[in-house]
């Protein structure tokens, strides 16, 4: 266990990627049970795009990871040009389709469709994203239903710490309403004392110099340094960036985080690494909503036929 006031020379790694794989194999069991209830597995629906290579590689492990653990995985991988009209479509009838128990649809889209106007289309009950007004309004008023899968990820990888939250002072760098803004109301949920930093912030240094948990979320590469540390805290770096990687000589890149992490390893008493920590507990976080969804569409079905 971690307390924040414990100050050592290198801190705890917290491995995302065996936790979520962890996480998986109980969640295996689970659909288990659930399709022998239900006699079909939970499906989950994956609308992507374009051609972002990024959110490509994202949507292909979202499928991958589904049949893993036993759901179906539909994807849709719509060409860049698609309108919004023929989007809306698609999300109509995937919200009236009952093998579909979860939908979600690949952020960012391309500039001429409207994200805000698509979210608000999904049914909320099969948004396992957690992006709809419906699901962010359930949060903020501190009754998540369902709840972005980032910063539920990154809440289990506290949890795991076995860190006690409750009246701890967290500072959220970000104010997204997929990471900082959720993040927040999950931290609040869990007792602590937030705070919100972005970038009109002023002295985002010494905000975090008091800060028993730093969470960062705006991807730039190494915006937070060591000695932004307090000694003993622990640091979830959210940030995916991809930068020049000298060594490769090759002009090849490399994923960094927020975190300038060989700084920041010398301060904290945990921290994330990039890759391997927040973001595979993204996907492990959207399989658990999945199943969460279809439980509750399920048991309402039975409830309604019963
Ligand atoms: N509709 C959504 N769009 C996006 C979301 C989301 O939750 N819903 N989040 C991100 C992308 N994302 C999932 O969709 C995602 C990002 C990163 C990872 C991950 O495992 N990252 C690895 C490293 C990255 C790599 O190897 O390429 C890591 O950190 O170890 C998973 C999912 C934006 N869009």
């Amino acid at each position: 266990m971690v307390e924040p006031s414990q100050i050592g020379p290198s801190a705890q790694i917290i491995d995302g990627k065996r936790i979520a794989s962890e996480r998986a194999n109980v969640l295996r069991k689970r659909v288990t049970k659930f399709v022998a209830v239900n006699g079909a597995p939970p499906a989950l629906a994956v609308v992507l795009v374009g051609s972002d290579p990024a959110s490509a590689i994202y949507v292909r492990r979202k499928g991958e990871q589904c049949q893993a653990v036993g759901i179906e995985s539909i994807q849709h991988r719509l060409p860049h040009d698609t309108t919004e009209a023929s989007l809306l479509y698609l999300i109509a009838q995937l919200n009236r389709d009952a093998g579909v128990h979860g939908m979600l649809v690949q952020l960012p889209l391309p500039a001429h469709i409207g994200a805000d106007k698509v979210l608000a289309a999904i049914d909320p009950d099969k948004d396992v994203d957690g992006f709809h007004v419906t699901n962010a309004g359930q949060l903020a008023l501190g009754k998540p239903r369902l709840a972005p899968c980032t910063p539920l990820g990154c809440m289990l990888l506290l949890r795991e710490l076995g860190t006690e939250l409750r009246g701890k002072h967290a500072v959220v760098i970000g104010r997204s309403t997929i990471v900082g803004r959720p993040m927040a109301q999950l931290l609040l949920i869990a007792d602590c004392t937030v705070t919100i930093a972005h970038r009109h912030t002023t002295d985002l240094a010494a905000l975090c110099r008091a800060a028993d948990i730093v969470v960062s979320a705006v991807g730039i590469p190494a915006l937070v340094r060591g000695d932004w540390i307090r000694p003993g805290a622990i640091v979830i770096d959210v940030g995916i960036n991809r930068v020049p990687d000298p060594r490769s000589g090759t002009g090849a890149t490399r994923i960094v985080g927020d975190v300038a992490f060989e700084e920041a390893v010398g301060h904290a008493g945990a921290i994330t690494p990039v890759p391997g920590g927040v973001g595979p507990m993204t996907i492990s976080c959207l399989l658990e909503n999945t199943l969460q969804a279809a439980e509750l569409i399920e048991g309402r079905l039975a409830g309604t036929l019963g």
